[in-house]
């Protein structure tokens, strides 16, 4: 097989819902060979009118929370709804040569055998600004691909889930019970981000635990500024061993749904999201000419080091490079 398709196979196989062609797609996108890029744009640009009819949930939590095994729970129970479920992983740290942590098949292996089912993980060895952009992408070839239901997950411990929020409609933060958030290294904009906190693996004996924390968690929940969604932020619990309270969660998306979009701020909201991508993709853009300048990347080391000894300010220095620039 040729390594890569043309844009009418590419478009044709997303919209014959082909799974392979959507995984090659996807490394279309994340490739960062000029061609590539402008095949990948001609290709999103057509499928375009065939996206954003899914609904996207950013999944984070710790390492050891139990997101794989949870994904796989509540995944199962969507695809046998006869949703089309695809996973996204976002891993900035990532090196797929090393074996990506996040998305890995061998984590869910239900799922990732069943044909209603996408399972990605991260694309590797990116800076997160470059994960985030592909992974976006992906996200719309998935919806292009007739995929209703997509997952983001992420580790929950950077800054990654900033970017995440930035391209989902629900955000779910997964917890353990029994230990504080500090032990979990969630951070408290992480926790004010979230539409709900699920604490995991209330099963085996840990029931009891798992509820007192739910209840903290929702007081917790409660001092946080009132979102403009109109929607009030919930805390559960759920075994994904038991599957106990998974569906629950899905529930809970569903009454957000029917809030945000019977308000208007789901379409409002997915507006702002879109504005945010293109003053991001413009930023992104501009950086990179500029750097690619043999001029600024003579220039830059000097001035770094100028800037770092105190002989010259910031802003003169960046005033100088920015003249190397050419205006461009
Ligand atoms: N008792 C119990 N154990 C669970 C449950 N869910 C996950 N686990 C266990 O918790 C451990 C971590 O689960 P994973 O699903 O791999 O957790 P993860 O957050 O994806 O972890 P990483 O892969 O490291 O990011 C595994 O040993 C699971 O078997 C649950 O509902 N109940």
């Amino acid at each position: 097989m040729p390594k890569r398709l043309t844009a009418d196979q590419y478009i044709q196989g997303l919209r014959a819902h082909d799974r392979l062609v959507l995984s090659r797609a996807i490394t279309l996108v994340e490739s960062t060979l000029p061609a590539d890029q402008a095949l990948a744009q001609e290709v999103l640009a057509a499928v375009l009118p065939h996206t954003g009819h899914s609904v996207r949930v950013g999944i984070t939590g710790v390492p050891g929370v139990g997101k794989s095994t949870f994904i796989e729970a509540l995944g199962m129970h969507l695809v046998d709804e006869g949703h089309r479920l695809a996973v996204l992983a976002v891993d900035p740290t990532s090196q797929r040569s090393g074996g990506s942590i996040l998305g890995d098949k061998t984590r869910m292996n239900q799922l990732a055998a069943h044909p209603q089912a996408f399972i990605r993980p991260s694309p590797a060895g990116r800076s997160l600004g470059g994960v985030a952009r592909a992974t976006r992408e992906a996200l719309l070839l998935c919806e292009a691909a007739g995929h209703d239901v997509i997952f983001v997950e992420t580790v929950g411990v950077g800054q990654s889930e900033t970017a995440v929020h930035g391209m989902v409609d629900f955000f779910l933060l997964l917890m353990l019970a029994g230990a504080g958030d500090e032990l979990q290294g969630v951070k408290r904009g992480i926790m004010e981000m979230a539409d709900a906190v699920v604490i995991t693996k209330a099963d085996s004996g840990n029931e009891l635990a798992a509820k007192r924390a739910r209840v903290e968690y929702q007081s917790a929940l409660r001092l946080f500024p009132h979102a403009t969604s109109g929607w009030a932020p919930v805390a559960r619990t759920c075994s994904a061993l038991s599957g106990e309270g998974v569906a629950g969660v899905w529930e809970e998306i569903g009454r957000y749904l029917a809030l945000t979009q019977g308000n208007g701020y789901f379409g409002q909201r997915r507006q702002e999201q879109n504005l945010q991508w293109l003053q991001h993709s413009i930023r992104e853009a501009l950086e990179e000419r500029f750097y690619a300048r043999p001029e600024v990347a003579a220039r830059l080391p000097e001035l770094q080091q100028r800037v770092m000894s105190g002989q010259q300010s910031a802003f003169a220095a960046a005033a100088e490079l920015l003249g190397l620039d050419g205006g461009a």
